[in-house]
């Protein structure tokens, strides 16, 4: 049957409330959707125009095997002129394979086992410091933690450099965040317009950024270290030649920007959930008293699940691109659906049930878990997210008993890049006795 010219069905009602619907009740909206005209509809959104959103893992996995030509996700991205413009974000084709294939090797599974004694000593320093007795939102101090963990593993931050990128760079993202969504304002008017104070405050991070890479150049013992700068210094394209400081900084801040909110976010829905089943919670104590992780793991991989903080991993047409029965025209927004596929019956069965023993010793579907987007576009991350994710809970419930509530469910809240906990993942704990260290952990997993 040859396809159907044009966009899918879509529901008859005036953008500005389809909007409101995916800004405010983003599940219950497109589920309302899905029930209505199936895996494939198309909504139009206030500055984002039409988008055709995707729930079906074969519609999905053909889309995100689609030829980069015909499907883009970095040129048409709002936060292009935000990193720079080699950040892997921002960039398709040929150049975003190129510097992909440089910026693998740091991320692949079996380096991770290195960076975990890093973000332990992180971890153990910041929970220490968590108040006792007093409910206190999670999102902000496991922001700490993650910011802190991308500069000292990522950046190879440490000292004084460390702590004025850790004042510089959240203003940075944030400011970033706001600016990404409106284009006009992107003009530089001095230092006290919002564009000029976020250049500024570019070049003071960029200057700092090339202090690092400069020394990381110079340093005899670079081979040895652990962090992805040094690894990016050392990176050679085909054709011999090494990657400019100006690609390097674009994409340590790139990293940053994606890695450290999500991460945190995801953190602090942990602890929302864990807060709500107090049965998992009490194995998963056990379980990382003894030294083991596959509750742990299957945890993770369930609160990703149920609370994805990117819904949308997202695609541009370039040109006409057929998908579920339509030819779609070019200058089409695709949006493939974490939150719609992750609670569908079919692949998840109660999918509104809180259930880690579902993944327990079972690697979720590459086309129905994508929390980490897919294709050559998958987060080039998730395998260091998958590892800061693991070690930040296991210190998190051999140091502090996190007290149940029978408080209703934190809504979702969009927090400019990530979907967060309306409450900040609120915790109330108690210290514990120390436990006796457990016997070395099992491996981790290979990737995420
Ligand atoms: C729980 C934490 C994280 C989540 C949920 C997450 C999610 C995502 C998603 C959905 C994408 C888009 C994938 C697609 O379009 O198919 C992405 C891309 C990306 N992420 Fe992550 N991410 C996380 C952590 C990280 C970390 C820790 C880093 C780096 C240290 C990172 C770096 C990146 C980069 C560079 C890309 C762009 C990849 C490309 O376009 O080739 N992310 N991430």
């Amino acid at each position: 049957m040859s396809p159907i010219e044009g966009m899918p069905p879509r529901p008859r009602m005036p953008i500005a409330l389809q909007t409101l619907g995916m800004l405010t009740r983003q599940r219950p909206f497109l589920e309302r959707q899905r029930r209505r005209y199936g895996p494939i509809f198309s909504l139009h959104m206030a500055g984002l125009g039409r988008l055709v959103v995707l729930s079906d893992p074969a519609l999905i996995k053909h889309t995100f095997m689609a030829d980069p030509k015909t499907l883009h996700a970095g040129s048409q991205s709002p936060l292009r002129r935000v990193l720079g413009n080699n950040s892997l974000l921002g960039i398709d084709e040929e150049h975003h394979m190129e510097q992909r294939k440089l910026l693998l090797p740091p991320f692949q599974g079996r380096r991770m086992k290195a960076y975990e004694p890093l973000i332990e000593q992180i971890a153990r320093e910041q929970i220490a410091q968590w108040p006792e007795g007093v409910e206190f939102a999670t999102a902000g101090p496991m922001q700490t933690i993650t910011l802190k963990a991308i500069l000292s593993a990522v950046f190879g931050a440490s000292g004084e450099r460390m702590e004025r990128l850790e004042r510089l760079l959240p203003r940075w993202t944030e400011l970033g965040q706001s600016l990404s969504r409106f284009p006009r304002a992107q003009k530089d008017l001095g230092r006290l317009s919002p564009w000029g104070r976020f250049l500024r405050l570019r070049a003071e991070v960029d200057a700092i950024l090339d202090t690092l890479i400069d020394e990381a150049r110079r340093d005899p013992d670079v081979e040895q270290r652990l962090d992805v700068l040094a690894l990016m210094v050392q990176a050679r394209r085909a054709d011999g030649s090494e990657l400019s400081n100006a690609e390097i900084r674009d994409q340590l801040v790139t990293m940053l920007a994606a890695g450290h909110e999500t991460t945190a976010h995801t953190l602090a829905w942990a602890v929302e959930r864990l807060r709500r089943h107090p049965d998992v919670l009490a194995r998963l104590v056990e379980e990382a008293d003894a030294g083991g992780r596959a509750l742990r793991e299957a945890t993770i991989r369930e609160v990703q699940r149920m609370r994805p903080v990117i819904s949308f991993a997202g695609r541009h047409t370039r040109r006409p691109f057929e998908v579920g029965g339509y030819r779609l025209p070019k200058g089409v927004l695709i949006g493939l659906s974490a939150g719609l596929t992750h609670y569908d019956p079919a692949l998840f069965p109660h999918p509104d049930r809180f259930d880690p023993d579902r993944f327990l010793d079972v690697r979720p579907e590459t086309y129905s878990w994508i929390p980490f987007g897919g294709g050559i576009r998958r987060c080039i991350g998730a395998t260091f997210a998958h590892m800061e994710l693991d070690v930040v809970l296991r210190v998190m419930l051999r140091e502090v008993e996190l007290l149940p509530t029978n408080a209703p469910d934190e809504p979702w809240k969009f927090r400019g890049v990530a979907w967060a906990p309306a409450g900040g993942g609120m915790a109330l704990i108690r210290r514990r006795t120390p436990v006796a260290a457990p016997p070395a952990g099992e491996p981790l997993a290979a990737a995420a």
